[in-house]
């Protein structure tokens, strides 16, 4: 670099700071940084989502992004302990809070059968069992996650054996490559076969299920004739698909609807919302017109006490802030020139942007980052409107005084229908489920949810709490919008968008409040998924708690790839399709660390996220830390989750919780920890290398932890099945 580029270098940095506190303030606010102790820590409930009775007390999240500039990133190598004997075990540190258990959607084996579905014991079919296995050739069964989880000497198998699921057929050319289906026949035959036999049976098909190679190649199953169509809403899509009929494979493991076959392939069967069963079922759509203003919050109807806000359904007539395709004027502009809604308002969707100001400064240099000049352009017109309505909001109290005018481009029902149920509750509003009919013009591919009728999206209904919240309301919309819309139409360099990021839509505007339109998953999340297995004490089988945790690292992996953290991953913000597509959602406290005109990646400080996925370092006061790293360590606590059914401590914080002071200190001693030592698997080498990778992920000194690259790499992942085949795995 010349002394010349340099100076330019300099200037350029000096002109990000600027340019970012002024353009990208939104995304860019400092995070509040904590106080002198870790006693100002703000303890968050174990689930923090709307179903939370404790919801409106809570103290507000620090949800705010920080953009502080630090030279040095702090490197990141991976670190592998040596595992030596077990140490003494350490009290059972968490009692799950699971304040919002009862309103979670409950999860169970297996949805309602579906039209169009195979026959004979196709997934469809034993999904709708609860109890056992039907089919024609097998007669074996195994439901309990004990005797799966027996140390057999058997290893995994590579993605071989994986089977395609469902949604992404819908995106076949997305970035994963369908295998095949697994329509397995099963007899349940519980009754007819001698115990002994089952048990010698299936300990041979576990280990020849899990073993390296796979003893038994799937393309030997695979013949062609057999192929059929599982059960999935869209047929069209499937018909072009290769799938698997055979019916000599056998469940060797079934656990609250999750059953591996002894091939290795297994199939998730997650309960649909019981919300979206029952639309199903019906000949109509039911319109849901309550919001939460005119929902009593007691359990007696004062239908007279409680006023009937008068806007509590017009999101129907919301309309987009985004610009039109063509470039055209918005709708926001039209609208807002109709009424004269404000005389001052400008909009500068079309104004010089401080892109085009600094054009020699602002080269890309990273074509990867999801945020370049176009998001740039779009932060910059929707901050504006936002903060325009807002201020409107103070005056009027209400963010548009007149009702929203039909516009010639298409209102909010005419592209996502009208609110058929709430699904869940943030921080700012209820996340309601819109659903229309399906026309002719509606071809696959997809994006979101839909079955032979409708189609469904996920609508996050934002409004600011009190008058003081309306700039951390702005950064949280603008933020959460800018990024998940970058993240999920992310067509730069030809790449596809990833299977594991929950695509956001549209950003509208309605009399009461913002409207967030996203993909919508139909079996909910992950919290719910875990509160609903109460049978399993909350444990997911060690192979589906491995297939999700890949996923999870690789949509994690896709974020950072484009220089956003997440920053908040935890059970709620870990969304399902019924077949086990994880989709991770929330990028309302995601942090850019890196732009499209930046080669460093930015530290931060502050705290952020929910306290039992937080990463130690965090707590450090005035630390700056590598945003990908905390991300790495809340997959390891949400994986740990998935495994043991509770938190292994909650706080990373040796002063306020025992429970993590006590494994700093197992680990600095014998540099073992028992409940890891503890853990099983199906086999002892899944197990070890596990246990290896846990290790790599909880270490407290972020310089020494490994990252999310890395922990894909390791042979823990390398050998976990999962649903979902990448391109490049
Ligand atoms: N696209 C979706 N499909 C299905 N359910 C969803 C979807 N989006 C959100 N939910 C449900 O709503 C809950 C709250 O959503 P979300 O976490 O996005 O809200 P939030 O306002 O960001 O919450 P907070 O800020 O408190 O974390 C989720 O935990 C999930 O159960």
């Amino acid at each position: 670099m010349t002394a010349q580029d340099e100076r330019e270098h300099q200037g350029f940095t000096d002109t990000r700071a600027r340019s970012f506190s002024e353009s990208f303030k939104c995304l860019f606010k400092p995070s509040r940084s904590r106080g002198t102790s870790p006693s100002n820590v703000t303890r968050l409930p174990y689930r923090s989502s709307s179903s939370s009775p404790k919801r409106h007390s809570e103290p507000p999240r620090r949800s705010t992004i920080s953009a502080q500039l630090d030279s040095k990133a702090p490197s990141i190598r991976q670190h592998t302990r040596t595992l030596r004997r077990c140490s003494p075990g350490i009290p059972n540190p968490f009692k799950r809070a699971g304040s919002g258990a009862s309103n979670s959607p409950t999860r169970g084996r297996s949805g309602p059968n579906k039209k169009g579905e195979a026959k004979d014991g196709s997934p469809g079919n034993s999904r709708s069992t609860s109890n056992g296995f039907r089919g024609t050739q097998g007669l074996y069964s195994r439901s309990s996650s004990n005797s799966s989880c027996d140390g057999s000497n058997g290893t995994t198998t590579s993605s071989e054996s994986h089977w395609a699921m469902d949604s992404l057929l819908d995106q076949s050319d997305n970035d994963v490559i369908p295998y095949r289906g697994s329509n397995k026949d099963i007899v349940n035959g519980r009754d007819k076969v001698p115990d002994d036999f089952i048990s010698s049976y299936e300990k041979d098909a576990l280990q020849r299920a899990t073993s390296y190679p796979n003893s038994l190649p799937p393309k030997q199953l695979y013949h062609e004739g057999l192929y059929t169509i599982r059960s999935h809403p869209d047929n069209e899509s499937l018909k072009s698909l290769p799938r698997f009929a055979g019916s000599d494979v056998t469940c060797i493991i079934e656990q609250d609807g999750f059953k591996v076959y002894e091939d290795g392939s297994h199939e998730h069967n997650v309960k649909v919302l019981e919300l979206v069963t029952r639309l199903e079922k019906s000949d109509y759509l039911p319109v849901h017109r309550q919001g939460s203003l005119s929902k009593p919050k007691l359990g007696i109807a004062l239908s007279g006490l409680f006023k009937h806000h008068k806007d509590e359904c017009d999101i129907e007539n919301a309309l987009s802030l985004l610009p039109n395709e063509d470039g055209s004027e918005t709708n926001y502009k039209k609208q807002s020139t109709d009424r004269s809604f404000d005389k001052n308002e400008k909009d500068d969707s079309n104004s010089i942007s401080p892109t085009q100001n600094r054009k020699e400064y602002l080269k890309i240099v990273n074509p990867e980052a999801s945020l370049g000049d176009d998001e740039l352009k779009l932060i910059n017109s929707l901050s504006s409107k936002i903060h325009t309505s807002l201020q409107h909001y103070l005056q009027e109290k209400n963010l548009k005084p007149e009702a929203c005018a039909r516009q010639e481009a298409p209102t909010f029902q005419e592209s996502y229908g009208h609110p058929v149920g709430i699904v869940g509750a943030g921080a700012y509003g209820e996340v309601k489920v819109c659903a229309r009919s399906r026309t002719e013009s509606d071809v696959p591919p997809f994006q979101t949810y839909h079955d032979d009728k409708y189609i469904y999206y996920a609508v996050k209904e934002l409004k600011p709490r009190t008058d003081n919240d309306l700039e951390r309301f702005c950064t949280k919309i603008t933020s959460e919008f800018i990024i998940g819309h970058s993240l999920s139409h992310y067509h730069k360099n030809g790449q596809k968008p990833a299977p594991n990021i929950l695509s956001v839509f549209d950003i509208l505007e309605s009399s009461s409040s913002f409207i967030e339109v996203m993909e919508f998953c139909p079996a909910g999340d992950l919290y719910g998924m875990l509160v609903g297995k109460s049978k399993s004490k909350g444990q997911l089988h060690p192979l589906e708690a491995d297939c999700f945790m890949k996923q999870l690292l690789r949509g994690v992996k896709f974020m950072h790839d484009h220089g956003i953290a997440h920053c908040d991953l935890k059970p709620e913000n870990i969304l399902f399709y019924p077949h086990g597509l994880l989709k991770i959602c929330d990028f309302g406290t995601s942090s850019v660390f890196q732009t499209a005109w930046e080669r460093r990646v930015h530290t931060q400080r502050g705290i952020i996220g929910s306290e039992p996925y937080m990463a130690p370092e965090e707590f450090v006061n005035g630390e700056y830390y590598d945003p990908r790293l905390i991300d790495c360590w809340s997959c390891g606590v949400v994986y740990v989750s998935m495994v043991l059914g509770h938190h292994l401590w909650k706080v990373a914080s040796r002063e306020k919780d025992m429970s993590f002071d006590t494994f700093c200190k197992e680990m600095t001693r014998i540099k073992q920890f028992k409940v890891f030592e503890e853990l099983k698997h199906v086999n002892s080498e899944l197990a070890t290398s596990r246990k290896i990778a846990l290790y790599c992920i909880f270490q407290w000194e972020p310089k020494k932890r490994i990252s999310i690259d890395k922990l894909l790499s390791t042979q823990w992942m390398k050998h976990t099945n999962c649903c979902l085949i990448y391109e490049s795995s």
